[in-house]
């Protein structure tokens, strides 16, 4: 079932190490079919340099395994929650990336301090709040769906125009039109991470980047209406 899409997810998962933006089996990348609502996604606990295509796991939007004998990411309620919530996107990654994570664990935004992360987020990248105790004891991953959801509501940020956050004392997840456009901007995320930790050690006070420059990045690389590049 779905083995074109299970072959592009197994070949997007296998970009996490590629880029390293993983340890282990950490990390997870998935791709929903709209038109079946069905989701392809990485086995839980599989080590890449041994994954194939028939490792991945096709989902229902309500979590049930349709196809394949591998149990789902641990991931997979936060990234279906994601694709429920977020209509328009087609893929979504969870990473553990170095400087992502550190941020995420700092429960820090990632300013906009260059046209590096402009080109590609329409200005910072958010951290999510704390999870509270009893979201925590329920169903985490789902809970952490809803909390980034909130995130984005609460702070009228477009996941559109900002394909990625930080998960308190978690970690990044991104999205994108689809799972090589999500792991595309994991890769840039963690860039921009590091750029911007160093950026603070040059100067503690830095401040974000000038609406104008954004302006001019974002927008000549997506135009206001485009979505994801077109
Ligand atoms: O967020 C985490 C762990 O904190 C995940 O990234 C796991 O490390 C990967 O879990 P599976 O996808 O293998 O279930």
């Amino acid at each position: 079932m779905l083995k074109e899409l299970r072959e592009r997810v197994l070949k997007a998962n296998l970009e996490l190490p590629k880029y390293k933006l993983v340890t282990f089996t950490w990390g997870n990348v998935s791709e929903i079919d709209r038109e079946s609502g069905l989701v392809a996604i990485k086995p839980s606990g599989v080590d890449y340099d041994v994954m194939t295509a028939d490792d991945i796991v096709i989902v229902d939007l309500n979590g049930n395994r349709v196809w394949g004998d591998k149990k789902p990411s641990s991931d997979t309620p936060t990234h279906l929650e994601l694709y429920r919530q977020f209509s328009d996107i087609g893929g979504v990654v969870h990473t553990h990336s170095r400087h992502a994570t550190a941020w995420a664990q700092a429960g820090e935004d990632i300013l906009a301090l260059g046209t590096t992360q402009g080109d590609y987020f329409y200005g910072s990248v958010p951290c999510t709040r704390r999870m509270t105790p009893d979201e925590i004891a329920g169903e985490y991953e789902l809970e952490t769906g809803k909390v980034i959801v909130e995130t984005f509501r609460k702070r009228h940020i477009e996941p559109k125009t900002v394909p990625g956050v930080l998960v308190h004392s978690h970690g990044p997840f991104t999205w994108g039109k689809d799972a090589f456009d999500a792991v595309h901007n994991s890769v840039v995320l963690e860039e921009v991470a590091y750029m911007n930790f160093v950026s603070h050690q040059i100067r503690p006070n830095i401040g974000s980047m000038q609406q104008e420059l954004l302006d001019k990045h974002y927008l000549r690389k997506h135009g206001k209406n485009a979505y994801y590049g077109q």
